[in-house]
């Protein structure tokens, strides 16, 4: 199975960093997702209750996401990943997390990771 949901540039505020500084301040997560799944029975009934809503997914995650508090992006996409398999009919996900800004220098930095099957 090749099929792929996408949500791209899903932007989500929290509290996240390793210093001090940063728990003390609410910080902007920018996450891309590859949703692995088949799309197939959807679109022959054209029908969402049979789709991955990624409304519903991007709601679930904005929530999940701005209540954690954790020191690391690896620690957000982790667990964002095992959400999603446990939670949604997706069989794999390819799953970036972005923090724009943490390094002056640099447009954004992530972490990206792969759990699952499909890809
Ligand atoms: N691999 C990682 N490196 C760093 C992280 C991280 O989450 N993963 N975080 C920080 C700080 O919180 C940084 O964002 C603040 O400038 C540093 N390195």
């Amino acid at each position: 199975m090749t099929d792929l949901v996408l949500i791209q540039g899903l932007r989500i505020d929290t509290v996240i960093g390793v210093y001090q500084w940063e728990k003390e301040i609410w910080q902007t997560l920018v996450l891309d997702l590859e949703l692995a799944c088949d799309v197939a029975p959807a679109a022959a009934a054209d029908d969402i209750q049979q789709a991955l809503d990624y409304a519903a997914i991007s709601d679930r995650l904005t929530a999940y996401v701005s209540a954690m508090r954790v020191e690391l992006i690896e620690t957000v996409a982790e667990r964002c990943a095992t959400l999603l398999l446990e939670e949604f009919a997706v069989v794999g996900v390819r799953l970036t997390v972005n923090k724009p800004g943490a390094v002056p220098q640099a447009e954004s930095v992530g972490v990206r990771i792969v759990r699952g099957q499909g890809f």
